[in-house]
């Protein structure tokens, strides 16, 4: 996945001099290493559905390959091998390094602001207690671990460029006539960072999202994309992140591993990765021992 999602934050040199694609698209051969990786990718996702065909119907009822290869046997023409295996590949591409980046860039945060953690922390004992775990139905009442993970994704928006659109018709985008048939990227994380919408923009402050919807600025906040092709994975994203989050900092505490400040600087990728991933120290909060004995 990491090398899939490294690729698609790339450029293809052959795409600007059409002749490097005799030489395997220049720089380094990107087409000759894209294909490879197709042709690897495709052998791991033939060998899922595989694994689920050898299954029995009850094994893989509430596997999504398994819906699928059922949809297969009524309608073999469109639920194809290779439909599905894009179905997958779409879904583990876009719903799996997104919130695992979110999550990383969201601890990140947190050690660098322990007063935020430590607010975060308290919340999770008002509201939840201290003899038991977390659990996802509780998430609607941690507003301000919600605010966390918004001011995150505001500052490291997993997708910052969101995904290329297409104008189906000529249109005009803030006084500039935008021809149809253009590709069209939308700069959230430029957006997110505007001193005209946002009160000292580059700093992570989780109280700016206190009071919600109300606050009109929060409509500048678009990590999931906005309309009709946004992201359909947004509600399972938030309560992944949400209740990953909650479970690490009720569970353990967290310390960076020395004085400086862990380095935010964004690597590259389609994904925005960590530069330098995140190290941290954890012991078991005392908690734990609570409720494991
Ligand atoms: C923090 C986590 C996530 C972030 C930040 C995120 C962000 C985005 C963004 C920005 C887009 C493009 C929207 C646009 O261009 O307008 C998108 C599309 C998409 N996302 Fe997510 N996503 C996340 C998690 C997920 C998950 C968990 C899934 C599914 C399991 C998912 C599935 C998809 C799919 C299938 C699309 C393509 C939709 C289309 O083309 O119509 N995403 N996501």
């Amino acid at each position: 996945m990491e090398e899939t999602l490294s690729y698609s934050g790339g450029t293809n040199p052959g795409e600007f001099m059409p002749f490097f694609n005799w030489f395997g698209g220049g720089g380094g051969g990107y087409l000759r290493k894209l294909k490879k990786l197709a042709k690897r990718l495709d052998v791991f996702l033939q060998g899922l559905i595989d694994e689920h065909r050898n299954k029995s119907p009850s094994e893989s009822r509430y596997t999504m390959i398994g819906h699928l290869l059922s949809q297969q046997e009524s309608q073999p023409e469109y639920y194809s091998d290779e439909i599905i295996k894009a179905l997958i590949q779409s879904l583990l591409l876009a719903g799996t390094d997104t919130s695992a980046v979110t999550v990383e860039w969201a601890m990140s945060n947190l050690v660098n602001y322990p007063d935020v953690l430590k607010k975060a922390r308290a919340e999770l004992a008002d509201q939840i207690g201290e003899e038991r775990l977390v659990e996802e139905a509780d998430l609607s009442k941690l507003s301000y671990l919600q605010n966390i993970i918004s001011e995150t994704l505001r500052l490291y928006p997993a997708a910052p460029m969101l995904l290329p659109h297409f104008s189906s018709n000529d249109c005009v985008v803030s006084g500039f006539d935008i021809p149809r048939d253009t590709l069209l990227l939308v700069n959230a994380w430029a957006i997110h960072r505007d001193p005209k919408l946002w009160d000292k923009p580059e700093s992570f402050n989780p109280e700016r999202f206190e009071g919600g919807s109300k606050d009109e600025k929060a409509h500048n906040l678009m990590p999931f994309g906005l309309g009709r092709r946004a992201c359909p994975g947004a509600g399972l994203a938030q309560r992944e992140v949400g209740l990953t989050l909650a479970s690490l900092i009720q569970c353990f505490e967290w310390e960076r591993v020395c004085e400086k400040e862990v380095d935010m600087t964004e690597g590259q990728g389609l994904t925005m990765p960590k530069f330098v991933p995140l190290k941290v120290m954890c012991k078991p909060h005392s908690f734990l021992n609570k409720v494991l004995h």
